[in-house]
């Protein structure tokens, strides 16, 4: 089962918008769930939308196996939430913080401990959330979505504007709360490098479409076909006419040759072919494309 699905989900903000464009996601249970688009893309709004913070205007959205407009309460008690910042009482500290929501939640209060610890705040006693830097800020954002003990997490891009250790941090904290508690995590982010390294499966959305959806191996194999060789020779164009008669795709790129990636020994033949025609062969190389201008190509950035 899926925990977070959508199908065909379309929303326009107003007549003439149309923000999200039959929009399908399928989010597994257990997985890291990384939601990617650049900025406008459409990431929030289909957030906001299996949030129930915006109201649905075609599609469907159902939470582990639930439609969410008869089941809203059943819905919301299985998710936790983070979009854009945390709603924090500045002149308040984090236990204070916690409590405002662990009353409304009417969950045991033993619950804002254990939650802080979770988020590595379990020692900052006295401390006011106004002074905390802004990544205790995000973590102290995720302590309260994890009050009531969802299942699934739905964060809007909590690592936006954090310097790289507190990138680290919550990369690392929300890491652990999916391997050792279960939670299925939905992130988005404009970075494909900042979540790279946390997610098991990837969505890219562009201008309200989504243009990929599958495993971060499946990325990663398109970032492989997409890679090729670089060449450079005494005489480009001559090498280029020569390749081509192999029936090899080769063109120019800048002053160098670029081909479709080849084994080994076809290099090698290449090489030799391109010798044996009084070509000098100053490099070969091999250009691996990396995962965030697969993104680029995607998103035409
Ligand atoms: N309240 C609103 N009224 C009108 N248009 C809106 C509103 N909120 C968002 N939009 C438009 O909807 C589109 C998608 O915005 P959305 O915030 O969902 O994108 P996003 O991918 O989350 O981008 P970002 O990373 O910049 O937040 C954008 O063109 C945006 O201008």
């Amino acid at each position: 089962m899926y925990c977070i699905e959508t199908s065909e989900l379309s929303y326009q903000y107003s007549r003439q918008g149309n923000e999200l464009n039959r929009v399908n996601l399928r989010v597994k249970e257990g997985s890291i769930y990384g939601f990617l688009g650049p900025n406008g893309a459409g990431k929030t709004t289909t957030l906001k939308l299996i949030l129930g913070l915006l109201k649905k205007q075609q599609g469907q959205i159902k939470v582990f196996g639930e439609d969410f407009d008869p089941h809203r309460l059943s819905v919301l008690s299985k998710i936790g939430s983070l979009i854009e910042s945390p709603s924090l009482y500045s002149q308040l500290t984090a236990t204070e913080n916690l409590s405002v929501w662990q009353k409304l939640y009417s969950c045991p209060k033993t619950r804002i401990q254990e939650v802080l610890e979770l988020v590595g705040l379990g020692q900052t006693g006295a401390k006011k959330a106004g002074q905390f830097s802004l990544g205790m800020k995000q973590r102290l954002g995720i302590a309260t979505a994890l009050l009531h003990s969802p299942s699934v997490l739905v964060l809007d891009e909590p690592t936006n504007g954090l310097d790289p250790s507190g990138m680290v941090e919550m990369r690392e904290l929300l890491k652990r709360l999916n391997k050792e508690h279960g939670i299925t995590i939905l992130i988005s982010s404009h970075l494909l490098s900042e979540i790279e390294k946390l997610v098991t499966e990837v969505g890219i959305i562009n201008q309200g479409k989504i243009l990929f959806e599958g495993s971060l191996g499946e990325l990663m194999q398109r970032q492989r076909s997409a890679g090729g060789i670089r060449l450079d020779t005494n005489n480009n164009a001559a090498a280029i006419e020569r390749l081509i008669a192999q029936g090899l795709d080769a063109r120019q790129e800048q002053d160098k040759i670029v081909l479709p990636l080849l084994a080994r020994s076809e290099i090698a033949q290449l090489n030799r072919e391109l010798v044996q025609h009084e070509l000098d062969v100053y490099e070969i190389s091999t250009v691996e494309s990396d995962l965030e201008s697969i993104f680029m190509t995607l998103t035409h950035l």
